[in-house]
Formats: C-alpha cells, sequence, structure tokens
C-alpha cells in the first residue's frame, strides 16, 4: 500500500530512496541540515523525502516558505504527531510541540501578552544590568571559557523573566543545568530519525501498552513535572528591577487567558526550554563572526563610540545604533541557531504549483537553505550587517512584508518564535556591551599563529546546532573598564 502510495502521489520529487524505507538510511543522525541543503541544490526549493512511510517535503527558498508558511498559515501550521516526543514525553502538553488547537491558542496568547515587543520592553533594565553583568565577569572569571559565559546570559535572562531569578557567575545551580540537559533529552526524542515508532507508527499500540518500554518517556515526564512546579512556585513578583515576572503574570491573569494552572507552569517550561540554548547559541556565533570579521567588529564600535562616547550603551541609545541591532540580526541568520526550524505538518490537502500535498504531510521549514537562498541574501556566506540598512542614510531597512528577511531565523507563520523581540533585545545590548568594552582577536601559537575555531565547526545538540567551544583574547578598549561597568549595573 505504502509503495503504491509513494507511485501514485503527487508530492514534489525528490532523492531516490529505497522501495521501502524510502530515504531513512540515507539521512544522517547529526547535522541533518547538512544533507537537506546537499539536497536542494539538486532537487530546487521544494522536494519530497520519504521516512518510511512518512512524506516529509522539504521547503528551501525564501519565496516558497513564505507561501506555504505564512500565506497558507491555516493549513500549514500543525505540529506532527510525533507519538514519541509530542505524546509520550510530553503529553501534549508543550506548546513548540502540541497541535495546532484550542489549547494552544490559549497558550500562545498568554504567551504573546508576555513576549510581544512592548511587554517584553519591560525586562530592559534587567537586560541592560545582565549585558554589564556580561562584559564584568569575561574580566573577572578570565577561567570560565567565553561559551560558559554565554550560557549564564542567556539562562540569567531567562529565569530573570519568567521567575524573577537571576544567575550569578559562581552559580552552577540546577537552574543553570537542569533544564537544559532535560531539553537535550527532548529534543533528541523529537528528532524522527531517533524515533521507531515515528518510522513505524503501526508499533505505537504495543509501546503505549508495555511499560518497559515507555520507562525513558514516563521518567521524562515525571521529572519535568517536579522540576517546572518546582521553579513555578518558587517564582518571585518581579524581576529585581521592577517587572512582573511571567509566572505572576500567568497568576494574575490566567483565567482571562483560559489556562489551567498546570498549562501556565507548561507554558513556562516551553518558553525557558526554547529560550536558553538559542539565545546562548547567537552570543558565540556573535563571537565567531567578529573573529573571522573584524572589519565588522571596528565599524560597529566606531558606530558605538561616536553615540555613547565613553559611557556604557543603553536600550535609549538603539534607534541610533543601527548597525549593532544588524550585527545582531545577521548573526541569527549568518548560523540560523534552529536550521531546520520546529517540524510543521499540514492539516488538510492543500496544493502549490501543481503538487498536491495531502493533509498530515511533515513541512520541513529549512531555515539553512532559506538563509542561503542568494536571490535575497547576495553572497550569503559572507557575514554582512549592511545587508538590513539602507546604503545612503545608513538606517535599518523597513521589515520586508513578505518574506520578514531579517528575522528568518525564527520560522514562519503562526508558529512563528514568540520569544523573538525578548531574544533580540537581549543579544543586542549584548552585542553593544561586547564590542563597546572589547576587542575580539584570536590568541597565537608559541610560532606566532593564530589558533582559530572555523565556521563550520559545529555541534549538533539536536534542533539547536552551535560553534564548538572556542577561545579567543578580548582586550579591554575603555580606560577604567571594570569601574565603569559596576557603575552601570548600579545604574
Ligand atoms: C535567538 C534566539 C531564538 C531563535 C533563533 C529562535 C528560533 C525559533 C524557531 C525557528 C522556532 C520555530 C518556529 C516555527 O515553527 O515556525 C521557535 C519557536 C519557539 N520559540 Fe524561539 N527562538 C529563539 C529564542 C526564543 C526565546 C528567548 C523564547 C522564549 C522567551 C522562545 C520561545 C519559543 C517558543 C515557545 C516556540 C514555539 C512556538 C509554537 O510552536 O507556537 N524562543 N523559535
Amino acid at each position: 500500500r505504502d509503495i503504491y502510495r509513494k507511485w501514485t502521489s503527487r508530492l514534489p520529487p525528490g532523492p531516490k530512496g529505497s522501495v521501502l524505507v524510502g530515504n531513512l538510511f540515507q539521512v544522517p543522525a547529526t547535522f541533518l541540515h547538512r544533507k537537506l541543503h546537499e539536497w536542494s541544490l539538486k532537487h530546487g526549493s521544494l522536494y519530497t523525502i520519504w521516512m518510511g512511510s512518512q512524506a516529509y517535503v522539504v521547503v528551501n527558498s525564501v519565496q516558497v516558505a513564505a507561501d506555504i508558511f505564512d500565506r497558507m498559515s491555516g493549513t500549514t501550521s500543525e505540529r506532527p504527531m510525533m507519538i514519541k516526543g509530542r505524546q509520550f514525553y510530553v503529553r501534549d502538553l508543550l506548546l513548540q510541540t502540541q497541535g495546532h488547537t484550542l489549547q494552544w491558542r490559549a497558550n500562545r496568547r498568554a504567551v504573546h501578552a508576555n513576549m510581544n515587543i512592548r511587554a517584553a520592553s519591560r525586562f530592559h533594565p534587567m537586560q541592560e544590568h545582565d549585558a554589564a553583568y556580561f562584559a564584568l565577569g569575561l574580566i573577572q572569571y578570565p577561567e570560565k571559557k567565553y561559551d560558559k559565559h554565554c550560557h549564564r546570559f542567556a539562562t540569567s535572562m531567562i529565569s530573570g523573566a519568567l521567575y524573577g531569578k537571576r544567575i550569578d557567575h559562581k552559580d552552577d545551580s540546577r537552574l543553570l543545568h537542569k533544564i537544559e540537559e532535560m531539553t537535550q533529552r527532548l529534543m533528541e526524542a523529537l528528532m524522527p530519525q531517533n524515533s521507531v515508532v515515528d518510522t513505524l507508527p503501526f508499533l505505537e499500540p504495543v509501546i503505549r501498552r508495555v511499560k518497559w518500554f515507555r520507562k525513558q518517556s514516563d521518567d521524562w515526564h515525571e521529572e519535568a513535572t517536579m522540576e517546572g512546579f518546582r521553579l513555578y512556585n518558587a517564582a518571585n513578583e518581579t524581576d529585581s528591577w521592577g517587572a512582573i515576572t511571567t509566572v505572576q503574570d500567568f497568576e494574575t491573569n490566567r483565567e482571562k487567558y483560559g489556562l489551567s494552572r498546570d498549562d501556565a507552569m507548561w507554558d513556562t517550561l516551553a518558553l525557558y526550554m526554547a529560550g536558553q540554548e538559542t539565545t546562548h547559541t547567537v552570543m558565540r556565533i556573535f563571537a565567531l563572526a567578529m573573529l573571522h570579521n573584524p572589519a565588522v567588529m571596528r565599524t560597529a564600535q566606531r558606530q558605538l563610540d561616536a553615540i555613547c562616547e565613553n559611557r556604557t550603551p543603553t536600550f535609549e541609545d538603539r534607534p541610533k545604533l543601527p548597525y549593532i541591532e544588524a550585527v545582531a540580526l545577521e548573526a541569527a541568520r549568518w548560523r540560523a541557531p534552529v536550521p531546520t526550524s520546529v517540524l510543521h505538518a499540514a492539516s488538510a490537502e492543500f496544493v502549490y504549483e501543481g503538487y498536491t500535498i495531502p493533509k498530515d504531510t511533515i513541512l520541513v521549514d529549512n531555515l539553512w537553505s532559506q538563509t542561503r537562498d542568494a536571490s535575497v541574501y547576495p553572497d550569503p556566506e559572507a557575514f554582512n550587517p549592511s545587508r538590513y540598512l539602507d546604503q545612503t542614510t545608513g538606517t535599518l531597512l523597513p521589515p520586508t512584508a513578505d518574506t520578514h528577511l531579517s528575522l528568518l531565523a525564527f520560522g514562519h507563520g503562526r508558529r512563528v518564535c514568540p520569544g523573538r523581540d525578548f531574544a533580540l533585545n537581549s543579544v543586542f545590548i549584548a552585542c553593544a556591551y561586547l564590542l563597546w568594552a572589547f576587542d575580539f582577536s584570536w590568541p597565537v601559537d608559541e610560532h606566532g599563529n593564530e589558533i582559530k575555531c572555523g565556521v563550520d565547526e559545529m555541534v549538533d545538540h539536536a534542533i539547536v546546532v552551535t560553534p564548538r567551544p572556542f577561545d579567543f583574547v578580548l582586550t579591554p578598549r575603555q580606560k577604567d573598564l571594570e569601574e565603569r561597568l559596576t557603575v552601570a549595573m548600579k545604574a
């Protein structure tokens, strides 16, 4: 039946696979985006791969993605069944894997109320403070690797906004690691190539019935519920700078949002899981980009020096710092942290360019290929913040209504990342502080050769792909830097 279905399908053609399992054995266990990109060079902007009997339509160009995920979002905003991850691990309680249901809508509304562009600005004082603390930490704790500093910063931001709990440089608490470790286990379970039951769904009733098969997922669920409530119940009212925490808002407005206490707990956990490693990764990509592109670093520093002179940057300076904003946007595009986004699915059959895409087809929003689409990003491998700027005035170009080119790394349609404004605020202010405070350079070996990390030396953490840890030298570029950062933190 499957073979007949494949032969008669009117899906876009793709790489040839074997008759029974399709492309299953051609799909690598890691760096999936590289294989999908390689196929896109041969099969174009839209192609199909088969994992057993499940069709995956891969969307590779900016225009086709805008058509399918934005214009047709009414039918393309479903999430796949993902029996192992969505059903067994999170029991359909986690926002990012939930179906396009009324419950998901209620969750999204509550999250949007907290993280939309205006609401997210209430966290500016906390973010400014923590950016100064980030820069100070790089001076005071030089033995700690840069990636650990980024990790602390990203975790402190999200846990401050959700629970009002910031993370200290000396802190090595559960807050820093526990949720991340659980997210990692979940991400692995969600990767289709790691799930036998998603490739051979007829096994589902057996696995559902036999407790032993479900041990891993049951343990994960129990642990996540416990950790989630531990954090939720201990949350502070504000982030310590006067902004209402997300938990506090949920507790005040739960009824209005249509959430139970369990829903509210899972929503905060969803934000924590989604916001920690992504933001952390962009900060690592930013440093890698500055080290490989010293001319960009100097242009950014010139703009900072002209606007801030020798005081620390603030959010108030943002409209006058378009180049720094563009550096943050380009870091997210250049090495998209979530290169194949989160899988979407079709909730009904639809026709696109003469192809018929049946209900339940999985849709891969291949952000990696889209962010290398040379028709809209000329010379896509170059790290070039100027692509977002008006070449005459140097101001930020208005967003492209059709294709949101400056925000492509955050996905599409109704599922677009609801934390993007909050994330970009964190990244903007941290980039501004680090560029204002330091020059970045590669360390050298005993022969004077630079010890570099290549732009493609990445680690795959399942869903999030991040640069490997690397060393570099930070040279202070301001007089009395430590004192000034300390003063900025107290301001
Ligand atoms: C620079 C950092 C970030 C990047 C690159 C990023 C990227 C993404 C992407 C690609 C998606 C999938 C969108 C889709 O399915 O079309 C997503 C979803 C999501 N993100 Fe982010 N994200 C970032 C930071 C954050 C932060 C800080 C939060 C929380 C405050 C967050 C919360 C979420 C949630 C809850 C979803 C699921 C939305 C849904 O399924 O309806 N993200 N993000």
